[in-house]
């Protein structure tokens, strides 16, 4: 048997017939989805069938089917990834969704449905849970899938109380329930999809029996607060007689693109319909000591109660503890002969890189603060350094020149393996004991991520088509890194790296700094804003200091110290978080 070509990167989800996987292919790093097939739940004839669906429909706005992949278990349906999961997860995200983006969505979903039905193929059920979203650099995009009970429109179907067909209640068209359906059953659940993408919930709820009833007979109210534009919209689409409703679904799409022309125009700004909790945001954090100095912090960081921060070559250390009144005097005061460049910690032990602009030298020490013991480590020539330490202090991954990603054991200081990669290195992350994450900006539109071992061997590698900057190593979850979307510096990402899943989260403004915390991140502009977000990326609280933030540093779950520096005046204020998260 040969080796996939596929590498798995973790489960994804489970389906009624069989798990799916999120899928490297092993020469070009492309991320697909890998459909495992059951034989024994999944029969041949069924699987023939959907496949049979798929291979017709060739559309941006839907799953593309990529090939069949043989491997010892079974067999993998080879598909489309969508990171962004499925148009249900983010609807229960909590995550603000702006009208521009539901009704992009619902184009996308009548763009693909005017591809299948001319196609002579009915989906028979859209639903939030069968659309999938893929995330790139020009934003979202809705690929419909699952056609696993799509029907060609000649086929006769049997009434769905005769058990023999079955649908989703919520989404299905009155004629459904006796076994009719045609273009414009799809269409009722648009409607009954755009419906819940602008109120928040669907137009009849309860048990299938309720549902048959209510969607055969019953009418529903729309409040003012939605669009007339849209209103008119739904109304049509939700009428009892399929053919009361839009001709086609080509006459549906070009309605809503002429709302979206009327409500948005060229406008960007974000309108936002279904209420959120997170909207009425308190000022969660409460300055509990402010002290104004006469220097500008530009490097500070906190570890074990000892802070410690940068004036160009000279390292100040300062133990910390509640009752510190900030003052800056400092426990000790190290020299060094050249600039230093960046801070690394692991328990007690902190790492020093400088930088001498005359050699090109990087030079890297290690200060162990309880002990007072300073020592030189490794030497680099080079033009670029970019470095990363294990949480344990054993090993260290260090980028020269972009390219060259060497690993030394911090043990004996051992060189362990280096390896030469393609692209440009933008950062380095260590992930766990074992293993480190390498973030490539290959394109301005793609992102290569690169996961190497403790002994420098490339373990996995995949690409995201988005660009991204300022990544930040979670604190909540394994494999989870937030990030910001370098064309959209107003969007961050959670990402989450096995299997790859993205959730866009829009912020209030540009980040310059994010910190992970055991609960969630907070995120800071350099003009003084901070916001913080819970381990989901929702927004629990925004507080604005009103001055230009140089530094900010987390001194334990609940407290913040953030270097500010306003009229020429620099401060330090430790903030307390009051919130629960
Ligand atoms: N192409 C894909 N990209 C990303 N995630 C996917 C993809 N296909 C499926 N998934 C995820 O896997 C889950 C299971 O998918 P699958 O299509 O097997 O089952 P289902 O739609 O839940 O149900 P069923 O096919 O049994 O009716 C989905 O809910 C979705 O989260």
């Amino acid at each position: 048997m040969q080796r996939s070509r596929y590498r798995t990167l973790g489960q994804i989800g489970q389906g009624q017939f069989g798990k799916v996987f999120c899928g490297i292919d092993r020469e070009n790093g492309q991320v697909f989805a890998l459909k495992d097939l059951d034989i024994k739940q999944f029969p041949t004839r069924k699987f023939l069938r959907e496949l049979s669906y798929l291979v017709s429909l060739k559309h941006p706005n839907i799953i593309s089917f990529h090939g069949i992949e043989h491997h010892q278990g079974g067999r993998y349906l080879v598909m489309d990834y969508c990171e962004g999961g499925t148009l249900r997860e983010l609807m229960e995200s909590g995550q603000k969704i702006t009208l521009q983006l539901i009704l992009k969505l619902v184009q996308d979903i009548l763009s693909a449905l005017v591809h299948a039905h001319r196609k002579k193929i009915i989906h028979c059920d859209i639903k939030p849970e069968n659309i999938l979203l893929k995330i790139t650099s020009t934003g979202y995009i809705a690929k419909l899938s699952d056609f696993g009970i799509a029907r060609w429109s000649e086929e006769q179907l049997q009434p769905y109380h005769s058990g023999g067909y079955t649908g989703s209640p919520a989404y299905m068209a009155p004629e459904r329930f006796y076994g009719k359906y045609s273009a414009a059953s799809d269409l009722y659940a648009v409607g009954i999809l755009l419906y819940e993408l602008l109120v928040g919930s669907r137009p009849f709820s309860g048990f299938p029996k309720d549902l048959m009833a209510a969607h055969l007979s019953q009418s529903f109210n729309l409040s003012d607060t939605i669009p007339l534009s849209l209103q008119t919209i739904i109304e049509k689409a939700l009428r009892k007689l399929p053919q009361r409703r839009f001709t086609n679904s080509q006459e549906m799409l070009e309605a809503v693109r002429l709302a979206e022309q009327e409500l948005l125009g060229n406008s960007s700004d974000n309108i936002f319909f279904i209420p959120s909790s997170s909207s009425s945001l308190n000022n969660f954090s409460q300055i509990i000591k402010k002290v104004y100095l006469s220097r500008k912090i530009t490097n500070l960081s906190v570890v074990q109660n000892w802070i410690y921060w940068v004036e160009k070559n000279v390292l100040m250390v300062q133990f910390y503890y509640d009752k510190t009144d900030l003052e800056f005097f400092h426990d000790y005061k190290i020299t060094f002969e050249d600039e230093i460049i960046k801070l690394e910690f692991s328990s007690n032990t902190v790492y020093i890189f400088t930088f001498s602009e005359e050699s090109n030298l990087y030079t890297l020490y290690h200060f162990f603060v309880e002990q007072e013991q300073l020592k030189k480590l490794l030497t680099w020539s080079a033009n670029q350094l970019i470095s990363s330490i294990d949480i344990k202090g054993k090993w260290i991954a260090i980028a020269l020149n972009y390219q060259e990603i060497n690993i030394y054991s911090l043990q004996d200081f051992k060189f362990i393996k280096s390896t030469i990669t393609e692209g440009k290195i933008q950062q380095i992350i260590t992930l766990d004991q074992s293993h480190c994450l390498v973030i490539h900006q290959s394109t301005s539109e793609h992102t290569l991520f690169q996961i190497f071992n403790r002994r420098g061997n490339l373990f996995k590698a995949f690409s995201i088509t988005l660009a991204i900057e300022l990544v930040t190593l979670s604190k909540v979850a394994d494999y989870e890194i937030f990030a910001i979307e370098t064309n959209k510096p107003f969007l961050g990402l959670l990402i989450k790296l096995k299997p790859l899943k993205i959730t866009r989260i829009p912020l209030p403004f540009k980040p310059s700094f994010v910190l992970a915390q055991s609960w969630g991140y907070i995120l800071a502009s350099s003009l003084g804003e901070i916001i913080v977000l819970n381990a989901q990326g929702i927004i629990q609280g925004e507080i604005n200091l009103s001055a230009t933030i140089t530094a900010i540093t987390t001194l334990n779950d609940e407290k913040i110290l953030v270097a500010t520096e306003s009229n020429n005046q620099s401060c330090l204020q430790q903030l307390s978080l009051k919130k629960d998260f």
